[in-house]
């Protein structure tokens, strides 16, 4: 797991890094460099009005060119591709909550299209492309053909397809997706009732399917079925099938396709087209299966490749690591939002008339914003490791090594689950951390929400990816006294013995702050959960039926295993080299308010399995609380760190120059209700009702 420093490195160097900005400090506290002087942010930032009401100018921050050549490739692609998108009109933000569904969509082809158009005119890279795409900031069919159709063939297709399917994906020639949920079965995938039947005849497959997938856009699909040949079923596996004609967009014979219909919120996800697709006898050729796991020869015979059968599922892994790195985007967004809004607005005070305080002063707010902050950071070092553990599995996979894939699988479906349950939550969080303002559109928070809170159940509903954790650690749990080392994420199941005695050496609220004391306990509850769970399940006669009935407990386990590798990639991160003056000792700050955080959310956990006792567990809130002011200070800083520009945060209240008020009134002004003075209607109902009224009240 060592090389896992290697991208954590080149995260702190390119974010952190930003931490080259907040690194001057004069004082104990963070500076920002606003306009060319270095200012503490012991307050509102100074000359930037988050703390003050009147309009300050567009304050700046100070990103010289010269610097830039110093921060490493991703801060500057990131930059260079946040700024592009910015200044490009064809890519402003329109108000997606006001639109039509047609308008909406089209408006999503319209940018997709200029997007293509500027990476080949710029010749972009394909991290120059994704950060593109990062920074749109609107989700179209493109993630799908880039993100799964792409990568599925890659990882399930032979050589021979992959050289025939990729350059035309590559050029966008083809448009693909991912076909494999039904109507009656997502999370069960070997379930699927769409079958895939060899016919030795033609030398070709038939199909009936119902999946999610793309409705308006995609010309091909990678469609996942049950293989049927010589009458005999071969599991699932994945086709590729053409849908629509390359001349006229039309559908081809035997194949029905169309949109599923609005989803959840205004704007949000229904700028994609997540379709409905059905297969009346659709044939298609043999060589259209991905081949890399098991082929079918020319008479219909099945022929097992040496490569497991898991790697049908390998898109899932792929995507589902991707999304942990996204977690962290959408939780920091947010975070960056409700933190300088903070800043800006005040509520009571002083009895004297003095100024009113502002709210990132209470500790209630503090409290509840902190955590969130520290773990957007957690969730960008844990994504960083986690494309690490991808990349390595990926490259043994090539090598014939297929040692790591299930640590791979449980540590990609756990913290999948892990990151977007959590931030999904801090979104929601961070509309009320804004008060009354927060639930305005003009806030970009309600459709942030709404856009990702379905990274809960896509690639794997929630619950059901922490039970696969469960499985694993129940193996990894039975296997401890059969001479089986346990690797990776779960070595510390080896010192299970150990761990089931230890007890917490906190004596007063700075033991606390030892690395080594909050890894033991977490560490401690980690096993204690699982082993318990181990234990309940021994008793049932039928270990399937065991798991059924004690899954609710088992997805506790999950989730403590997962917090545990969270907060110990964390801890990893602080034990390297972190450039910038104050950089690292924010980010420890930060490391254990997401550790004692979660103890204290989690303290039921901690207290009944005995591995802390009540009064640790009150020293660790106080402690909590010490934190708090530790961070206090630099907050906005931490949040201008993640260098979302204003386009991207699309919100009036995360505005970087603080100047929250007068552009809510403004944006208050361009809703269509206020095009007119007297609303249409008023004639029809207001007036009547009205002139009703008076005739009564003559009466
Ligand atoms: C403008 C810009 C232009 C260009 C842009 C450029 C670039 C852009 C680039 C990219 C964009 C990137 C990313 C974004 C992409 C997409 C994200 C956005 C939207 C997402 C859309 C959503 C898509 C979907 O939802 S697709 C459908 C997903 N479906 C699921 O997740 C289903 C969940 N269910 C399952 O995974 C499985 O069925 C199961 C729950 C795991 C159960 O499996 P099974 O029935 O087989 O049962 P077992 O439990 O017995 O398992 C058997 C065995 O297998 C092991 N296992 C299971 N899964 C895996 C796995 N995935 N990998 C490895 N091993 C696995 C399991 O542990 C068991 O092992 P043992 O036998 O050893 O115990
Ligand atoms: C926005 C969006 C985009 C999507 N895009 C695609 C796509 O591109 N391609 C594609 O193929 N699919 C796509 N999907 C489908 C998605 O992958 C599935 O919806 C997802 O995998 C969940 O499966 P399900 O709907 O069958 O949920 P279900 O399994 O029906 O879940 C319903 C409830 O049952 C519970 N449950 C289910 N099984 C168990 C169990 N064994 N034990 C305990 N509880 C259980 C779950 O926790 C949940 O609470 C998309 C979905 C959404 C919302």
């Amino acid at each position: 797991m060592s090389s896992a420093q290697g991208f954590l490195n080149d995260w702190v160097e390119s974010r952190v890094g930003l931490g080259s900005n907040i690194s001057n400090s004069r004082n104990t506290s963070v500076s920002y460099n606003i306009k060319g002087c270095w200012i503490p942010l012991t307050d509102n930032g100074g000359r930037r009005s988050l703390g003050s009401r009147e309009e300050q100018g567009s304050v700046r921050c100070r990103r010289d060119e010269d610097r830039l050549g110093w921060f490493p490739p991703h801060f500057d692609v990131s930059d260079r591709m946040a700024r592009l998108v910015a200044s490009d009109p064809v890519f402003r933000k329109d108000n997606r909550a006001m639109l039509s569904r047609k308008e909406l969509f089209k408006n999503t082809l319209r940018k997709a299209a200029h997007a293509w158009k500027r990476i080949i005119e710029l010749r972009l890279s394909e991290e120059e492309a994704s950060e593109m795409r990062f920074y749109v900031d609107e989700p179209a069919f493109t993630d799908l053909h880039w993100g799964m159709f792409v990568p599925a063939i890659k990882g399930q297709g032979t050589e021979e397809q992959q050289q025939k399917w990729l350059p035309l994906a590559y050029k966008m020639q083809i448009i693909g997706c991912y076909a494999q949920t039904e109507l009656g079965h997502g999370s069960n995938v070997q379930g699927l009732e769409t079958t895939a039947t060899f016919d030795p005849e033609s030398d070709e497959f038939s199909f009936i399917w119902w999946p999610g997938g793309l409705g308006k856009v995609s010309t091909h699909a990678v469609v996942y079925a049950r293989l049927i040949t010589e009458g005999q079923e071969h599991g699932v596996h994945g086709f590729i099938v053409q849908l629509r004609s390359l001349d006229d967009h039309m559908p081809l014979p035997g194949i029905t396709v169309g949109d599923i219909g609005m989803k959840f919120g205004t704007g949000a996800y229904n700028t994609m087209d997540n379709g409905v697709l059905r297969f009346d006898n659709v044939r298609i050729p043999r060589n259209q299966m991905l081949m890399r796991v098991m082929r079918v020869t020319r008479e219909g015979k099945c022929v097992q490749s040496n490569v497991p059968r898991q790697l049908i599922y390998g898109t899932m892994v792929y995507v589902r690591q991707t999304i942990v790195s996204d977690a962290s985007s959408a939780l920091s967004r947010a975070v960056c939002i409700a933190t300088r809004y903070s800043a800006v607005r005040r509520q009571f005070g002083p009895q004297d008339g003095g100024v009113e305080t502002q709210v990132i002063d209470y500790k209630t707010q503090q409290s509840r914003l902190f955590p969130l902050l520290a773990s957007a950071y957690a969730f960008r070092f844990v994504g960083e490791w986690l494309k690490w553990l991808y990349l390595d599995v990926t490259q043994r996979l090539q090598a014939n090594d297929f040692s790591t894939l299930p640590e791979a699988h449980a540590c990609t479906a756990g913290l999948k689950s892990l990151t977007t349950s959590a931030t999904a939550d801090a979104i929601e969080e961070c509309r009320k951390l804004c008060g009354g303002h927060g639930y305005l559109s003009s806030s970009g928070l309600p459709e942030l929400f709404a856009v990702y809170v379905p990274a809960c159940t896509y690639e794997g509903d929630n619950v059901v990816l922490l039970l696969q954790v469960a499985r694993f650690l129940m193996k990894t749990v039975s296997q401890l006294g059969s001479g089986k080392k346990p690797v990776g994420t779960t070595a510390y199941m080896a010192r299970a013995e150990d761990l089931l005695q230890s007890r917490c050496s906190v004596q007063k609220a700075e033991d606390w702050l030892k690395p080594s004391v909050i890894l033991e306990a977490f560490e401690a509850r980690a096993v204690r959960m699982c082993v318990a769970c181990a234990q309940s399940l021994s008793k049932f006669q039928n270990p399937e039926e065991g798991f059924l009935e004690l899954s609710a407990d088992l997805v506790e386990a999950a989730i403590a295993h997962c917090q545990l590798i969270v907060v110990s990639k964390f801890i990893e991160k602080l034990q390297q080299d972190i450039p910038g003056k104050g950089v690292k000792q924010q980010l420890q700050i930060l490391c254990y308010i997401y550790a004692l955080n979660l103890l204290h959310k989690h303290l039921g956990d901690f207290l009944s399995t005995g591995c802390i006792t009540p009064k640790q567990a009150s020293l660790a809130n106080d402690h909590l609380r010490s934190l708090y002011s530790k961070v206090r200070p630099n907050a906005i800083a931490l949040v201008d760190a993640f260098n979302y520009t204003d386009h991207f945060l699309g919100s009036v209240l995360g505005r970087y120059d603080g100047n929250v008020y007068p552009k809510l009134y403004e944006e208050a002004w361009k809703d269509p209700l206020n095009d007119s003075v007297v609303p249409d209607g008023y004639q029809e109902y207001i007036r009547p009702m009205l002139k009703q009224q008076l005739r009564n009240a003559r009466l």
